[in-house]
């Protein structure tokens, strides 16, 4: 049998059908009679919970939100814990993986490198072009650990940008998950016969350059309202086009500083519990970072405010810093670094490479331990042992998604600590009753960040996204915790008050984005801190 596949640039872009909001009425006689919209909530929970693998039920949930958005948002926002492990970290890693295999409709907007020169005419396909305020672009060659996806990158897009919808009340038509192809160097992919993009390697860096000038002009010739968030872009990628574009137009780059302010958040919320029961001052924090990519790269840069707000010097607080990556601990005299490593290099060790973490722990005697390397499994018993035999309270965030792909599991932390850890993991893990106390992990995710700042960004016209914005969002998080979550030794709130959550974070956005005067929306300057939320609150859509 001969399959024969029709590349999806070969035909053009494919028009969108948006779901309307909300759907139509169906006339009588042609629904169940019986069909109960809190009765069908309950069906559809107990549809989703009968399948048996979490790509299925991401199948599921995949129609659910295409044939009745409503009941998909509103579910969503019911049963956050239970949703987000499956339309978004770990299961769309595998939905990504799939992507080709399992694709069943358009559900965003591809723009290949074949359509350098006419950008524009593919932008304009979009079907809602006047209501886009937020697109996550990606062009997938790195979907969160699992390598270069491809086209297959589709789905994190789409995964943001429900959480954009579901956490932050953004309206789903306001919403363009976006995926650039741009080739791929999985081989795995150019061979599949199923494959969705273009069976072509990546394209070299400028000719990628020459594409990103064009796309992001037309983005922001055909929709003059929308931020964008990269994501998942290889990480040399990811720092030259965030500093290329970010001061020409809105927009920000997820891994890069949603990780580093989702991170500096628990931070600073686990670093008071440790000092505490360590007796040691804030400033005395140490901070080894096990991956030195663009989001290792990018939550030591944010860290460093942790120690600037304590009143340290620039130059303080990055020696309060130490990089890891393949090659072991990353120093200057090392040798020839990746320009983001450069920063943080260490000038104060001169020695043979130190490769193995345990010699890095014994040399630098960190307080905390941060894994954002891909490495599943890397923080091994004898590395967590050594930390707490460091640290009464010891701070282990293995970071790297999805859950296969982390550093530790919250088991191997507790088990090695005898439950004495501060700990926060990119994908979730389930609580653990140690020696009869139920303890909780933390969720050190973008997730708890971009919703919020998307929406503070959005609110405030910024006409940029500052520095100062992202570390806004960040204290935001930080202090949404309630009493009782503090008085739990939570790093991070529920999920399930994510919209609270966001609302307080775009506030102090929007605060921050009228201080770094980028802001376009003059009429919030004059509003008082609580109607400002309240307008922020009037802003969100809901299911
Ligand atoms: N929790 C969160 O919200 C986020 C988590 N991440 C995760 O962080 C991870 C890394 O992402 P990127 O920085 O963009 O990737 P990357 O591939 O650029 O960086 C990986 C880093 O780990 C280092 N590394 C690899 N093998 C190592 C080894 N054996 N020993 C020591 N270091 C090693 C590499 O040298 C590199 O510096 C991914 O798994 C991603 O999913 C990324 C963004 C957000
Ligand atoms: C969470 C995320 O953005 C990542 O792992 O890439
Ligand atoms: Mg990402």
């Amino acid at each position: 049998m001969t399959i024969v596949l029709t590349p999806y640039w070969s035909n053009g872009v494919q028009k969108l059908k948006m779901a309307p909001l909300p759907p139509p009425k169906p006339a009588h006689g042609l629904t169940p009679p019986m069909l109960d919209d809190e009765v069908h909530a309950m069906r559809c929970m107990a549809q989703l919970r009968s399948k048996d693998k979490e790509i299925e039920k991401y199948i599921y949930l995949s129609a659910l939100k295409e044939q009745d958005p409503h009941m998909f948002y509103r579910l969503c926002l019911a049963h956050m814990s239970e949703f987000t492990p499956i339309i978004y970290t770990p299961t769309v890693g595998q939905a990504c993986q799939e992507y080709s295999k399992n694709y069943r409709r358009p559900e965003g907007l591809f723009v290949s490198i074949k359509d350098k020169g006419k950008i524009r005419s593919v932008l304009k396909a979009w079907p809602k072009l006047d209501e886009a305020r937020i697109s996550v672009v990606t062009d997938g060659s790195r979907i969160l650990g699992l390598g270069d996806l491809g086209i297959n990158g589709m789905p994190i897009s789409i995964g943001k940008l429900s959480l954009y919808i579901a956490g932050a009340g953004i309206r789903p038509q306001s919403t363009i998950p976006i995926c650039l192809d741009l080739g791929t160097n999985t081989q795995k992919y150019l061979d599949d016969p199923l494959y969705l993009g273009m069976r072509k390697k990546r394209v070299p860096t400028d000719e990628m350059t020459a594409f990103m000038d064009e796309f992001m002009y037309e983005m922001s010739v055909a929709f003059p309202k929308l931020l964008v968030q990269f994501e998942d872009f290889s990480t040399d990628h990811a720092f030259l086009y965030l500093e290329r574009y970010r001061n020409q137009y809105p927009v920000f780059n997820d891994d890069i500083q949603g990780t580093g302010a989702v991170v500096l958040s628990g931070f600073i919320n686990a670093a008071r519990l440790s000092s505490a029961a360590s007796g040691k001052p804030l400033s005395s924090h140490r901070i080894l970072f096990f991956g030195a990519g663009s989001a290792g790269v990018g939550v030591a840069m944010q860290l460093m405010s942790f120690f600037t707000l304590e009143g340290m010097s620039e130059q303080e607080a990055r020696e309060r810093i130490w990089l890891v990556d393949s090659q072991g601990l990353v120093y200057t005299a090392r040798g020839e670094l990746a320009e983001h490593k450069e920063y943080f290099a260490r000038r104060d060790y001169a020695g043979p490479p130190i490769t193995d973490l345990l010699d890095i722990l014994d040399y630098v005697q960190p307080t905390a331990l941060m894994g954002l390397s891909t490495m599943s499994g890397a923080f091994s018993r004898a590395a967590i042992e050594t930390m707490a035999a460091l640290n009464p309270l010891p701070i282990i965030f293995p970071l790297s998604n999805p859950v296969k792909l982390s550093e530790c599991t919250f088991a191997d932390a507790v088990t090695y600590t005898n439950g004495k850890v501060l700990f926060a993991s990119g994908s979730p893990f389930a609580e653990i009753v140690h020696q009869g106390k139920t303890l909780y992990p933390g969720q050190g995710n973008n997730m708890y960040i971009f919703p919020g700042l998307g929406l503070g960004a959005i609110l405030a016209r910024c006409s940029s996204v500052s520095d100062s914005m992202v570390e806004a969002s960040s204290l935001g998080l930080a202090n949404s915790l309630t009493p009782s979550e503090t008085a739990a030794g939570l790093l991070y709130p529920a999920i399930e008050r994510i919209r609270e959550i966001s609302a307080g974070i775009a506030v102090q956005v929007i605060r921050a984005a009228q201080e770094a005067g980028v802001d376009r929306h003059a009429d919030l300057r004059a509003m008082s801190d609580p109607e400002l939320l309240a307008f922020v609150n009037g802003k969100m859509w809901n299911p």
